[in-house]
């Protein structure tokens, strides 16, 4: 089973970047694509983000080997109803969401007996729209794929297969497991974020701009991920409820243990975990997962 044209639905950020990759990487493979703002399928074209851009989901997918869904979860279950009188037969489909249990239960009630199978590129930047999309984004990055039991092992293989030839290495999970650690490792550090620099703002009126004045290093970083696009992370978290509040209890106790550490005085617990945080941070480095990539529309 090999992928000779695929579909991409959505021409933002990730679809645009996976036309792209496809483009440079795998230039066999027949791109075709819809999104359902015109606007955004104007500069599609004008950027051949792919080579086909259809104007309906259903003309987009009619000869796809492979459908990839590159909309926000929320609207994961309209694009799938769009394509479904369409879509071929023997067709895989996927999609590139944040969060992984709601989008296979939406594609599969939308697409019965198709063969859906789920992923997600743990690769993207805080910009969004088509003109945001670069060709390198998946390299040596993780696609973390949750086939639904019985998948076909074929159709996961000839998946795989198409991340890899993007540069991505490939993880396969079930999609709850998926929720559980990306709440953990990305969702709630947006959530974070948000929250600091959505305090920060209040204070400003506070003290007349001094926060944002003077706001050094750390606060830019967090402004950076904090810019991240409000559709796409407001439907994370409705559609990732249960693992966010079930990790974000667990955040809010280790939150309280360090504000009694401070209030004790209490030094060495304070040492003790930001020695074992700086260890993780320069073992991600180590691992090759820091943030070597373009600038691209970079403030900094
Ligand atoms: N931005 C990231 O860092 C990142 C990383 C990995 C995965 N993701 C996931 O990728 C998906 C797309 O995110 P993005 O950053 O590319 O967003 P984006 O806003 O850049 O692009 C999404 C596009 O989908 C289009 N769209 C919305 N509903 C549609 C529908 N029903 N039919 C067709 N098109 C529709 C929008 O017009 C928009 O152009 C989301 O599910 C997101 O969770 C994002
Ligand atoms: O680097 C960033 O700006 C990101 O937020 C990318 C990031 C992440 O949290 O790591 C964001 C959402 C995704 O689903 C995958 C990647």
């Amino acid at each position: 089973m090999s992928i000779d044209r695929v579909a991409i639905i959505g021409l933002g950020l990730l679809g645009g970047s996976i036309g792209r990759a496809v483009a440079q990487h795998a230039p066999a493979i027949a791109t075709s694509g819809y999104d359902a703002d015109p606007a955004v399928r104007a500069k599609a074209r004008e950027l051949g983000l792919v080579a086909t851009i259809s104007n309906t989901a259903a003309d987009a997918v009619r000869d796809a080997d492979l459908v990839v869904l590159c909309v926000p979860v929320g609207a994961m279950a309209a694009a799938a109803r769009d394509i479904a009188e369409a879509l071929p037969p023997q067709a895989i489909v996927s999609d590139v969401g944040s969060s992984k249990q709601s989008v296979l239960d939406d594609l599969r009630a939308a697409l019965p007996g198709h063969a859906v199978i789920p992923a997600h590129p743990v690769a993207g930047t805080e910009q969004s729209g088509p003109e945001a999309g670069f060709a390198s984004l998946f390299e040596n990055r993780w696609c973390i794929l949750t086939p639904p039991e019985g998948a076909d092992e074929a159709a996961v293989e000839t998946l795989s297969e198409f991340w890899r030839k993007l540069g991505a290495r490939i993880e396969i999970m079930d999609a709850e497991h998926h929720d559980l650690v990306l709440a953990v490792t990305s969702h709630i550090p947006h959530l974070i974020a948000y929250t600091i620099v959505g305090t920060a703002s209040d204070l400003e009126e506070v003290t007349r701009g001094e926060v944002i004045k003077y706001s050094a290093g750390g606060f830019r970083d967090f402004t950076r991920i904090a810019a991240s696009d409000p559709t796409m992370w407001r439907d994370v978290f409705l559609n990732n409820k249960s693992a966010v509040l079930e990790m974000l209890g667990r955040f809010t106790e280790d939150l309280t243990a360090l504000q009694r550490a401070i209030r004790s005085g209490d030094g060495d617990k304070l040492h003790d975990l930001f020695s074992r945080t700086r260890a993780i941070r320069r073992g991600i480095i180590e691992e090759g997962q820091d943030d070597e990539r373009p600038d691209f529309g970079r403030e900094h």
